[in-house]
């Protein structure tokens, strides 16, 4: 029995709608990223599509599944940094950075020392806009919390992290992999085996004909069929070459900037299914 994190939002559903919910080798475990980085962390869970800077932290003890992952080359649309000034002018302001997220967490401030070089106070918050922006100058919000803000039109400014990413970098950006315990694949390797195997199907599946997903989203969120179409347009899930080379990229400068203690080596297994 594998116990498999299961993310609720929408950027997660092109991998879990066709993935079965009574198989017998899954019990699923809802989370937001974070919640699934600390479960796997304890080992309450066994799988997850954790936040890629999770991985990065215990990438000794991870293995990641291989053609899997969420991440774009480029905009992405649902992680945003909504600020109340321009990012030149957030040096020495205070910035609430949502609990859901690591990846985007620290993408934030790689942008906003490194390439802005700004130094913002940062306050991890839960919550919506409205609180975040009542004691914070800018704030970051991620999947449907970030879409739904969004879609509020809210005066302030909006900066789509993928976007920015690749604008000072030129690299794509790998939001989340599939990752568990490193060990497993001494002790359950069939079981792994099998679910990279339903999940790649479900991907599959998932991607040939997007419009069960995209009705899904409609009546989760509301929205025109169009708006969401788009934002699945976005979205790499996969572990191609050039996500790869961001995601290194990625550890490379969260290195650099002292948010992860060593470099990252990316341990991919079983090998890839196509
Ligand atoms: C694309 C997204 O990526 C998510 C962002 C994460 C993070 O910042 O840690 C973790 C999982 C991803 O699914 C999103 O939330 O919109």
């Amino acid at each position: 029995m594998i116990r498999i994190g299961h993310n609720p939002n929408t950027n997660m559903l092109p991998m879990f709608y066709y993935l079965p919910r009574n198989h017998p080798l899954l019990t699923w475990v809802t989370a937001e990223p974070a919640g699934h980085n600390a479960m796997l962390r304890d080992g309450r869970i066994d799988l997850a599509p954790i936040s890629s800077f999770s991985y990065g932290q215990h990438w000794r003890d991870y293995a990641v599944l291989p053609g899997l992952s969420v991440s774009t080359k480029g905009r992405v649309g649902s992680i945003l940094l909504f600020s109340k000034v321009p990012p030149e002018g957030l040096d020495g302001k205070r910035v609430a950075l949502t609990v859901n997220s690591a990846t985007s967490v620290n993408l934030t401030k790689i942008l906003l020392e490194r390439f802005y070089g700004v130094r913002p106070f940062y306050e991890a918050m839960s919550g919506g806009l409205e609180e975040m922006f009542a004691r914070a100058d800018a704030a970051l919000l991620i999947a449907d919390m970030a879409l739904e803000e969004a879609l509020k039109h809210p005066p302030c400014h909006i900066f789509d992290l993928g976007e920015q990413w690749r604008k000072w970098t030129g690299c794509a950006m790998s939001f989340a992999v599939w990752a568990y315990p490193r060990d497993l694949i001494l002790k359950r390797p069939q079981e792994i085996v099998e679910v990279h195997r339903l999940l790649i199907r479900a991907k599959q599946q998932a991607l040939s004909d997007m419009s069960s997903v995209v009705q899904t989203c409609v009546e989760m969120l509301g929205g025109e069929a169009d708006f969401w179409f788009d934002y699945f347009a976005q979205f790499h899930y996969t572990l191609d070459e050039e996500i790869i080379a961001g995601l290194e990229k990625y550890y490379a400068l969260c290195f650099e900037q002292g948010l992860l203690p060593s470099r990252v080596q990316l341990n991919l297994w079983p090998g890839p299914l196509v």
